[in-house]
Parts: C-alpha cells; structure tokens; sequence
C-alpha cells in the first residue's frame, strides 16, 4: 500500500444542502421492494442459474411476499429469455406481482427484451445507461448531451414498443429507468438526463402511472451521508416528484450499502432494490432480509416474510451456490448464538425477566415488548429455537450453562450449584479444547449427579421409603413449640445390594442422613436447600436441590451439590440427598451389612431386615420386620446374644415355612378353582380340596376377593375368628423371572383365649396363589381349633 494514498486515490466531493432534512428524519413505513436476485445476483455467478433454479428461486421470492421481481436480462443469453416466457407461459406469475426486465438503450436488445415478456399481465421495462464522467468518456466517448440523446431515443423507442405490445397481448407496462453509475455523476446532470427521459416517455401521472427513477450506487465510492445527499438533492430537483417514485439500487463495495439504502429512504427513497442475503456483483446488492428485518425490529411490517429463515436460506444458498457468512445478521448460524459469559449470563436472566413482563403485560392486556439483552430480535420470529442461542465453549460461564440446563433438562440450577457445576463444563471444555455440546453438557450433569435412570446410577440408590412422624418430647420450656420426629424407613441399592435402613430426624432428609450415619458411616450434614415445581397439575414434580457438607463443620470449604426429581416433594429431597451423598462417598468403602446380628445395636432390625432383602428378594413390612426381630431376639438370647446369617435365614424360613414345601404344614392347599359370582362385584367362589390336619377336606367360601373367600372356607373348618389385619405384595425380579412375594398378617380369636397373630409369606409365579399360600401358613402357626362336629368329635 502507498504511503500517501492521497497521490492516488481522489476525495468524493461533498454536496453542500445546508438544509438537508433527512438526518432527523425517521422510519415509519416499509420501501417498496424490488428482488434482483435472478438478474443483478445471477449476473454475478461464477455459473449463472439454470432455468429450473431461477425459477425455484422465482417461486421463494413470492412466497417470502416480494410484489417486483427483477426476473432477467432477457437480451443476454437464450436461458434467460426462454426463463421469461417459462414464467409467463406457465402462469406463475401471481396478479399481485410485477416481474421486471432489464435492458440497455440498444435497439434490439431493447426489442428482444420486450418480447420477452409479452402476454403478461404486468411488466415493468428497465432501461439503463451510464452517466457519469468516467463512462461518458472512456465506455461511451459520449459527450453529455449525446448520453441524453441516447436515454431519451431508446425512452421513446421503449414507449412505442411497449404500447404495440400492449395493443397486441394486452400486457399492462411501467418504465423504470436507471441512470447507472449515478453516484459517480454529477447531482445536476442525474437531475437534467431523468428530467429529459421523464418528458420522452411522457406519461407519468400520479398513483399507478408514476414512473420510476432508479438512483444506483452502481459502485460505492462515498459514505452514506453523501449517498443520502444525492438522493434528497434529485428528489428536491426533480420536477413533478408526485409522479415518480424514487427508487435505490446500493451496492456494498465500502460494506456499507444497508447504511445507504437506509438514509437513502430517510432521504426520499420510496423503492429499494436489491438481493437476499445481499448476493450481487463484487461485494453484492444491498440485503433485502438484512433492511426489512431492520425495519421489523423497530416495530414497522416490512411486508416480507422471513418467518421460515431456514428456508429460504435453503433455496437462496442451493440457486446461488453461494454460502451465507455464519455472521451474515439475522440469518448466518451463529447470529443468535452466544458463546461468551458474559453474554451468555445476561441472555440468560433477560429471559427470565421476559417472563415475568410477559405474565404482568398479557395481565394488563398491554403488548408484551422484546427486551433482551444482545438479541435484537426474538429468533422465534424467524423459525428459529432458542437452543441455538447460547453454545459452550472456555469463553462460557456458568449462566449459559445454567440457562442450557433450563432448557433442556428444566431445572433451575441454585446459583452455587451453578457456580459448581461450571467447573465441571470448565474442565471438559479445557481437556477437549473445543466446543461443548448440549449433549456433552447433560450427559456431564447427569453422571456429576447421579441423575436421570438406572445408567447414571450412583452407588446408593432409593428403592422405596416411607416418612412417618411422631411428636417429639415435650420441651422442658413450655414456651417453646414441639417440633413432630420424622422417621425414614427405607431401602436403598448399597453398591448393587439391597439395604433396609432406618434413622429419624427433625424432617426426612435429615432422618435419611441419621440413616446413613447409622448403616454406613457416612457422615454429613445439609448446608442448603432449595425446591420448585416443574410443569403443572397431572405432570408436575417437584426438583430439590441440596448441597450438603461433612457434619460439624458448617463453614467447610468443601461441599457437595445433589438433585433429585420426583413426583413427591420428600421424595425429590431424598434422591438430592442421595445425589450429594454418591458425590461425597466418591470410591470410599462402606461398611458391609454386619452378618451377625447383636441385639444392643439400635440398626438391629433394619440389618434383619436387610439380611432377608438380601437372602430371599423379600421386602418384609415394618410391622413384620418387628415380629421377625422379635423371634431373632429370642433365638440370639439362648446362643449368647449373636445370630449368624446363616442361622438368621434358616430361622426365618423355619418361623414362616418359607421355601418349604407347604405339603407338611397344618393347613394346606392341595387344589383349588376361583370363580366369580355375582356381577361384576369382585366377590369369588373358592371350591377346593385342603389337607387339613392331615386329613383331604372338600372346602367351599365366598368372600369379596380371593382371600376373604379361603377365609370363609376355613371357617366352615376351624372354631373362633380368623382375620387378615395387614396384607401386602411385591414383585421380585424383572420380566419373564417375576414372582410376587405376598406377606399376610392374620389374627385368629377363639373363646375366650387372647387373640394371638402370625405373620405369613409366600411367592409364587401367580399373585392369587402366593396370597394364598401365605395366608394358609399364617393360619397353619395359629394352631387353630378344629370346629366340633354334632356328635362331639373334632372334624
Ligand atoms: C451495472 C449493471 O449491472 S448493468 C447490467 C450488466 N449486465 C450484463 O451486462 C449482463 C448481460 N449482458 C450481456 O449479455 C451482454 O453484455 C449484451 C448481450 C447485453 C451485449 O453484448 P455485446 O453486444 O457483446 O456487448 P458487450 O457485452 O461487449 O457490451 C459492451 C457494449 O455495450 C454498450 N453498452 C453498455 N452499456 C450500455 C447501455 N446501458 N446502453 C447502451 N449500450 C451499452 C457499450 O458501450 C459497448 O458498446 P460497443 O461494443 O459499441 O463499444
Ligand atoms: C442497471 C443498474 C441499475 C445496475 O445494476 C447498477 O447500476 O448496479
């Protein structure tokens, strides 16, 4: 480069209006648009459009709503020509739409132009010759007078052809004519030269009948400011203005053709012409998206339709074979995309407070304005999702990444578990030295939290709980409130095994934790908490969040986030817990459940409990495990106060008749048929065959399910009152190997005896079956009395 451009290079000369009017004028409707994308963009095509491409592209611009089309340069090649007479041939010209044609001011190119479009309903017939100084002398060798001459014959010629054309195919004409180069030409010559093709054509009139004057910025040699003063020195000068429209052709070569186009209509401009996503010769046409979404973001209906931008970057792309700059505004792929922190924070909390002004503002019934910041237009207007907004990379913080989390997981991270979880995507971004996907990133929050199915599982799991409460003791100062206790009865996946744990507290998650403490040596505390609902009525669940902290020590700088989600407030808090806590615990040993059973320790009957989960698959209920631990008490105490597992499990199954074949127990089924009676009340029939004191009976009951009616067939056996006080079944295994486990609690009445209760269990690959087979071993422990018959004898 010169290290005095000025020795090369001349200044534009200013026009000097000292009452120029457009800098305080302002926007308040939309330009007429003009496309000339299949003539000023295809003529700059390394391979220009074929016929069928043209006419795809055709297709778009009348979808995206454009009223004047520049089809072609029909004198050029026989492709365009034969494109002009395809569009009006096949009637793919809408009535609303004007299509246009180019030519120069040589006869027969003029001719063949008009040719071109004859029969249509609407032409407009662009004619153009160039008039600066530059093309005068070196193009043309014209002197000013002979370029007159030559716009004004070819004005008159266009004037007798178009009318023999209409006379003959009654296609209805209006002239434009372009005084090219007209930046680079003197104000006063552009003003004299359309003054002279205005008189020629002589039938400009106002409304419909205004001819157009088409000012180009054929190359862009000045700022805007000076194009904005060409433009409002013409339509000053300009005779007539009210049968003229103006209309701007910018080009781009100082990048600033928007800037131009736009103060260009604060200057008088009622048209712009111009290409989608601003393809065109050298630095391209102005932008037709790029002005009208300008015009849409101030609140003014540009009357075109981007609303699928998608789309017709598809088409406009696949015609040109031309990329769109990822930048390109409103339409390249990264415009709404926020890679930086920063941006990505404020994006963030703008769409939570949108929120908020929307509900306030659709309340009031007032318009509920876009304010974002660093998005000048909602991306939805234009077909676009919000997913695309913020993209991770080193230079994201944690509110992008909250705000994916948000979107894609629908939870509203705590601004510490934020802080948090950041490090996390930090750490990944770093060690891949590239982008972050949303994928990369969910994937990240799932298996950091152990959150989201069996896959991401952390070594202690909930498998199913139950909260009760209880008043605490009375406080000795009686001012104070009485808080309830909660108890956790529980049973978690300890690395894979069942563990029946127990613990109490002042809420559920602090009794979870005693429960950990006690079972497994885990000791923390809760440091923060936090909930709130996601979606609403049938589909709502509640997220907690917690973050918890080695007990004792509140001001610990070390600290564990967790999450949980449930369709239960306890629940979700408990999965956070046990989220926190599958972080805290990282690879750490946990005590294994004690296969000897001491009977001073409070866990006692939790690890009894979980000794028979672990044995047998069976989940006994509360009030069982109490009754069995009872029985394991009494066992330990006559072999010195230990219980081997071993032993444990053999006792269990000896106690219950679990496992055993239930042909030796007092009551047995031997076969049996249920049936329903009545209509569709639920009662049954059992017709069956019992082994009853080692004697075959024929038994008979009904009752109001299957077992209420063995009940009543044992009745009809056995002295007092049976009854069922607590009934409960689970499943146990997965798919074709599932068998229900049924526990019944029976109680049995008889004269004046106390009434006594044992508990039965049973599994079998039928639900009906193991009820019943669990109800008969209850029955068969209760020792029950056989009902005398009539001459004294038992039955
Ligand atoms: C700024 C713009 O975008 S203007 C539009 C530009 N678009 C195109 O040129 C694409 C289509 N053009 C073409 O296919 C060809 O140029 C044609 C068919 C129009 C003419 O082809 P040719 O007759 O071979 O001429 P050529 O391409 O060399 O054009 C230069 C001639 O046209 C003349 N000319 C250029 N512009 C104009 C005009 N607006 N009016 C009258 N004559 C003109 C030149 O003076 C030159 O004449 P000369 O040969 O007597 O010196
Ligand atoms: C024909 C004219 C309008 C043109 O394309 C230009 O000057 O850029």
């Amino acid at each position: 480069m010169l290290a005095d451009p000025s020795q090369k290079y001349r200044p534009y000369t200013p026009l000097n209006i000292k009452d120029r009017q457009w800098p305080s004028k302002t926007f308040t409707k939309a330009p007429i648009w003009l496309s000339t994308d299949l003539r000023d963009g295809n003529q700059a095509l390394a391979n220009p459009m074929t016929i069928e491409q043209k006419t795809t592209f055709f297709r778009e611009l009348v979808k995206c709503g454009v009223k004047e089309i520049e089809v072609a340069y029909p004198a050029a090649s026989d492709t365009d020509f034969e494109f002009v007479r395809g569009l009006v041939e096949h009637k793919e010209i809408p009535d609303d739409v004007w299509i246009q044609v180019l030519t120069p001011a040589r006869e027969d190119l003029i001719r063949r132009t008009i040719d071109s479009v004859a029969g249509c309903k609407h032409a407009i017939l662009h004619m153009y010759n160039a008039t600066s100084p530059t093309f005068r002398n070196i193009v043309f060798r014209n002197s000013k007078e002979q370029t007159i001459e030559l716009a004004v014959r070819h004005t008159k010629l266009v004037r007798q052809l178009t009318e023999e054309c209409t006379a003959k195919y009654g296609t209805r004409f209006r002239y434009e004519y372009s005084p090219e180069t007209f930046t680079q030409t003197e104000p006063d010559f552009a003003v004299q030269i359309c003054e002279a093709v205005k008189a020629a054509w002589g039938k400009a009139g106002p409304g419909p009948d205004r001819m157009i004057f088409n000012l180009p910025s054929t190359v862009e040699i000045a700022p805007p400011n000076h194009y904005a003063d060409q433009i409002e020195y013409f339509c000053r000068h300009i005779t007539e203005r009210e049968k003229i429209i103006v209309s701007l052709h910018p080009h781009n070569d100082r990048g600033t053709g928007i800037a131009s186009a736009e103060l260009g209509v604060l200057a008088g401009g009622d048209r712009i012409e111009g290409c989608l996503f601003g393809n065109g010769e050298r630095t391209g046409n102005v932008d037709l998206v790029n002005l009208a979404l300008n015009l849409y973001t101030q609140g003014i209906q540009p009357n075109l339709d981007f609303s699928d931008i998608e789309r017709v970057l598809d088409v406009v792309t696949q015609c040109n074979d031309l990329p769109v700059h990822p930048r390109h505004p409103y339409a390249g792929e990264l415009v709404f995309t926020a890679f930086s922190g920063s941006h990505q924070d404020a994006i963030k909390k703008g769409f939570e407070a949108q929120k908020l002004r929307n509900q306030e503002a659709a309340a009031k019934g007032e318009p509920q304005y876009w304010d974002m910041p660093y998005l000048p237009i909602d991306p939805k207007d234009l077909g676009q999702t919000y997913e695309a907004v913020i993209r991770v990379n080193s230079q994201s913080g944690k509110g992008g990444i909250a705000y994916l989390i948000k979107q894609h997981l629908h939870l509203d991270l705590p601004r510490k578990m934020q802080v948090s979880f950041y490090q996390v995507v930090q750490a990944i971004s770093d060690r891949e030295a590239r982008e972050v996907t949303v994928d990369d990133i969910t994937t990240a929050f799932r298996s950091t939290y152990h959150f989201g199915g069996t896959k991401y599982q952390g070594r202690l799991a909930l498998r199913s709980f139950k909260i009760s409460s209880e008043p605490a003791p009375e406080p000795a100062d009686t001012d104070s409130t009485q808080d309830e206790r909660r108890h956790f009865d529980g049973t978690l996946l300890v690395d894979g095994v069942v563990r029946v744990v127990r613990g109490d507290g002042n809420g559920p998650l602090s009794a979870l934790l005693d429960a950990l403490r006690t079972h497994l040596d885990i000791d923390l505390s809760i440091r923060e908490y936090t909930e709130h609902a996601i979606n609403e009525g049938h589909d709502a669940k509640a997220a907690s969040y917690v973050e918890i902290i080695p007990s004792g020590d509140r001001k610990s700088g070390t600290s564990w986030w967790g999450i949980g989600v449930d369709s239960d407030i306890a629940g979700s808090g408990l999965r956070a817990v046990l989220s926190a806590v599958n972080s805290a615990i990282g690879d750490r040993t946990l005590p294994e459940l004690k296969l000897s059973v001491g009977f001073n320790a409070r866990s006692g009957q939790a690890d009894v409990a979980s000794a028979i989960v672990n044995a047998f698959g069976l989940e006994l209920p509360r009030r069982f495990q109490a009754s069995f631990f009872e029985v394991v008490q009494r066992a330990a105490r006559d072999s010195g106060g230990e219980i081997s597992f071993g032993a444990l499990t053999d006792l269990f199954q000896t106690t219950y008749g679990f496992g055993q074949d239930g042909s030796s127990e007092r009551i047995s089924m031997k076969s049996f048929k249920m049936e329903n009676v009545g209509e569709d009340n639920g009662r049954r029939q059992l017709n069956g065959e019992i082994t009853f004191l080692g004697e075959k009976r024929q038994v008979q009951g009904q009752g109001n399910g299957p077992l209420s009616a063995v009940l009543a067939a044992l009745h009809s056996q056995v002295e007092g009152i049976l009854a069922i006080r607590e009934y409960s079944e689970h499943s146990i295994g997965e798919g074709a190997e599932v068998v229900a486990a049924s526990y019944v609690e029976l109680t049995y009445a008889v004269g004046d005896a106390k009434k006594r209760s044992w508990w039965g269990v049973a599994t079998d690959t039928d639900i009906t079956e193991s009820g019943i087979n669990a109800l008969l071993r209850a029955a068969s422990r209760l020792e029950v009395v056989p009902k005398k018959l009539a001459n004294g004898a038992s039955h």
